[in-house]
């Protein structure tokens, strides 16, 4: 394929925003095309209820969308698709399969290969040690060194091995009160794993250490912590095993860890770290509202991986929402997406994704090493509605950048106290939002409220502060309820829009080097913090910084 910038469809795209995208007013689309909702939603029937996807709200046009999806045919996306399904080694850098799919495929029919052998075995091998595992924890039969069953449960971990889980139980709370109560140690900062331990007896508490590699600083050093505050107690390390459980692809050193093999919970290198709350990784999840309900938020992932494979490409929801995106960071310019949930227990979701989408779509080579001559991943933020209302969104409607919008609302809350009231508050916000991002407010509109109220329209130059512009476009995913499956299925399909686009930019989103520079040199900077004399091997800057430090300390070795 010629680059993308050189592909037809692409240099169709840019003739079009010049020509219609930059002219087009949503509003007067609108009101000249009553049937403009019916066009552009799509509704999914699921087992929890019908999801709709809302894309009405967008600068396009048919001619637009076609060329977009043109823009997918000529970049292959239907073949990528196939290939990621199928197990071909997609991550093309670090020479791997690309398979968290495989690890919510309920069809216990189909085999999946990786190397010329079967997967799936070992998916439900493991799935099952899960069950097992969880029911003994949730039931209490799992017994703690002193015999008593395990209340607290603490997952150390960080990035791909903290943020899903964390993400996911806060998510799905109101199906954890029969569980035990779930804690996330990921940063490497005392205060975090102190915080938690202070509130915590070793006796009924149970540690995860989830790490892929089992290499990683924050979470190694972690878990030494917390061995070490168990063993305070628990005096002796045969207590370890009842304690201490691993999740990782590396069982060398999860062993030499003190962790018996029989308390590690596998995956594998054909799962990147921000795909796998899937895997072993959501160990914690199924201990905290039951392996049931995890496997619910599998089989909601699987169904929108199934709607993704076999769905073509116009009614495609995760293709949509990614063309959607190129649209706007390739033409218009746009460098952030905020994502915007209308639900409290999904305060993370944003967070969450800043990983999945900002660690595999933020690079700037593609698969033959060339440097882009585009745009690539967006940056990625958001807060829970209608925080964000009082906080940001002010921006959103006035400021002078472009930032496409997804909404997220339930129709049910797990919540309806007083008689919804609540609620109905919410989705009045949340169907407020997209409106006023949409229409705006004219000047003329202004004025007539200023007369209204019988003020004194003579130099009142008030009114341009009151005008909106709009214009603003967003998503609305609507749910029935933020379920175990219904989440599930949301997370795949956020997973598949970043897997479109990388495709697009013909970017690998599934490696992740641009994290590893600064590991390197923070373990060049760790003994330096010991030295009295001033260092002066790095920069001007990082030595000063450093050696204020230094200078000022009161804690650590004074040798020279
Ligand atoms: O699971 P681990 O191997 O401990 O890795 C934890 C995290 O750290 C790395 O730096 C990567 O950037 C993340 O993709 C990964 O999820």
């Amino acid at each position: 394929m010629a680059t993308l910038t050189q592909s037809s469809s692409w240099k169709n795209l840019k003739k079009l925003y010049e020509t219609t995208g930059l002219h087009l007013e949503m509003r007067q689309l609108f009101s000249e095309d009553t049937q403009r909702f019916d066009k552009y939603n799509i509704k999914l029937e699921t087992k929890d209820g019908p999801v709709l996807f809302d894309y009405s709200k967008n600068i396009i046009t048919d001619e637009i969308l076609k060329e977009l999806f043109q823009l997918c045919r000529e970049c292959k996306v239907e073949e990528y698709r196939q290939k990621m399904f199928n197990g071909n080694k997609i991550n093309f850098t670090e020479g791997r399969a690309v398979l968290h799919t495989a690890l919510r495929n309920r069809s216990l029919q189909k085999s999946i290969k990786v190397d010329g052998a079967d997967i799936m075995p070992d998916v439900f091998r493991v799935l099952d040690q899960m069950k097992k595992f969880s029911n003994s924890v949730r039931s209490g039969d799992w017994k703690g060194y002193t015999n008593k069953a395990i209340k607290n449960i603490v997952n150390i971990g960080i990035g791909g091995s903290d943020l899903g889980p964390l993400m996911v139980t806060e998510a799905l709370k109101p199906y954890g009160k029969n569980g035990p109560n779930v804690h996330f140690v990921s940063n490497i900062d005392g205060t975090h794993i102190n915080e938690v331990l202070n509130k915590l007896q070793p006796e009924d508490t149970l540690f995860i250490i989830a790490s892929k590699t089992f290499t990683t600083q924050e979470t190694i050093t972690n878990a030494e912590t917390a061995k070490e505050w168990f063993l305070n107690k628990a005096n002796d390390k045969q207590h370890v095993a009842k304690h201490f459980v691993a999740l990782s692809t590396n069982t060398k050193l999860v062993t030499e860890f003190g962790i018996a093999k029989e308390n590690m919970f596998e995956f594998w290198d054909w799962v990147g770290g921000r795909y796998s709350l899937w895997s072993a990784i959501g160990l914690s999840i199924s201990c905290a509202i039951g392996f049931d309900n995890f496997e619910q938020l599998l089989n909601g992932a699987y169904e929108m991986d199934q709607h993704f494979q076999t769905e073509k490409l116009e009614t495609n929801v995760p293709v949509i929402m990614a063309v959607l995106g190129i649209w706007y960071n390739n033409f218009f310019g746009s460098e952030t997406q905020a994502i915007l949930p209308y639900d409290q227990y999904m305060h993370r979701f944003a967070a969450y994704f800043q990983q999945g989408d900002m660690e595999s779509n933020g690079k700037y080579r593609t698969e033959n090493g060339a440097q882009v001559d585009y745009s690539t991943g967006p940056i990625i933020w958001g807060e829970p509605g209608t925080n964000g209302q009082h906080a940001f969104y002010q921006l959103i409607h006035q400021g002078t950048k472009l930032i496409p919008c997804d909404f997220i609302a339930p129709i049910e809350t797990h919540n309806p106290i007083r008689n919804h009231i609540h609620h109905k508050i919410l989705l009045a916000n949340f169907l407020a939002q997209t409106e006023a991002l949409m229409r705006g407010k004219t000047e003329k509109e202004v004025e007539d409220e200023f007369r209204k109220e019988g003020q004194d329209m003579k130099n009142n130059t008030l009114v341009y502060h009151k005008v909106f512009r709009g214009n603003r476009p967003t998503n609305s995913i609507v749910l029935p309820r933020i379920t175990p499956f219904t989440l599930g299925y949301l997370i795949a399909l956020y997973e598949h829009k970043i897997f479109v686009q990388g495709v697009i930019w013909n970017i690998n989103s599934f490696d992740q080097f641009g994290v590893e520079l600064g590991k390197q040199l923070a373990k060049i900077i760790l003994p330096e913090l010991d030295k009295v004399k001033p260092v002066t091997t790095h920069d001007s800057s990082t030595n000063g910084l450093l050696n204020f430090i230094n200078t000022h300390r009161t804690w650590g070795s004074k040798e020279s």
